[in-house]
């Protein structure tokens, strides 16, 4: 059984030079299992994301989302069923008013999905928060003071907020130093056990991306150009560009026959 199913999705930018960002792409993800997404700067990994999150249209393939055709779903459709596909990004608060708070950020996805009175919704926040491991009285402190660790997992909450069934992590960790990425990795894989989430994590770092997931593909220039399970893909790597990306981590390199 599968949560999502890519099939054949293309996509090009128009402009000054046009660029195939998508070409032919197709992948699948189960339930409770995390693919991860990996390749170089502009090898489409965003694009990919921002179709799936309906942010961008595709030119042309098909994706079906929990049983539904998603790329066909418009109109209040769309924004009712957009709770079940929650998306975080490298820096969340990039996308906030600089005064924003976190307990704002929450509360404006919880509103999006159910109208809940203002008790109700104080009682949510507060279990959201716990969920991510922070205190209640961070729903007060505004986003610009919190570190990128606070910040993400801030982000994380926001994301579960919906009840969503997938969450696509772009970058999501890529600018946290190296203790505190351990950490919101934990979470996230402690979230998923929990609450039974599928992930499309997206990285470029392959250490990164073998830690939290059960199969991985490789992108380049629009293409997936290979697909396994992580620790497979990590020991006989089939394409270039996934040798290229282990050799690019010194530590992860020696293990490669
Ligand atoms: N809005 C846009 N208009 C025109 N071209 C774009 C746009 N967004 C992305 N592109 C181009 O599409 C290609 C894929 O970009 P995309 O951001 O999806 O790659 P990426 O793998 O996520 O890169 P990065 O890791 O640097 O974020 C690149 O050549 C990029 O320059």
């Amino acid at each position: 059984m599968t949560l999502l199913t890519v099939n054949g999705l293309t996509k090009s930018y128009t402009g000054a030079r046009g660029v195939l960002a998508l070409s032919d792409v197709s992948l699948a993800i189960a339930p409770g299992e995390t693919l991860g997404l990996i390749g170089p700067s502009g090898c489409g990994k965003s694009t990919l994301a921002r179709v799936l999150a309906r942010l961008v249209p595709a030119d042309q393939g098909s994706v079906t989302f929990d049983g539904q055709d998603w790329l066909a779903l418009h109109g209040g459709a769309l924004r009712r069923a957009r709770g079940r596909l929650q998306m975080v990004f490298q820096d969340p608060a990039a996308a906030f008013h600089p005064r924003a708070t976190a307990g704002g950020a929450i509360t404006e996805a919880l509103r999006l999905q159910s109208p809940l009175a203002a008790p109700a919704r104080r009682l949510r926040m507060a279990e959201l928060l716990a969920q991510v491991g922070l205190d209640a009285d961070f729903a007060h402190r505004p986003l610009r003071d919190l570190s990128g660790g606070q910040r993400q997992r801030v982000a994380i909450a926001r994301a579960i907020a919906t009840g969503p069934k997938l969450i696509i992590l772009d970058e999501a960790v890529s600018a946290l130093d190296a203790g505190v990425r351990g950490q919101v990795l934990d979470l996230l894989v402690d979230l998923q056990k929990r609450l039974g989430l599928s992930y499309l994590f997206i990285g470029h770092d392959i250490a990164v991306v073998r830690a939290i997931s059960h199969r991985i593909a490789v992108m380049e220039a629009g293409r997936i150009v290979e697909e396994a399970d992580a620790e497979a893909l990590l020991r006989a790597p089939q394409s270039d560009m996934a040798r290229r990306l282990i050799a690019a981590v010194p530590s992860i390199k020696g293990t490669i026959p």
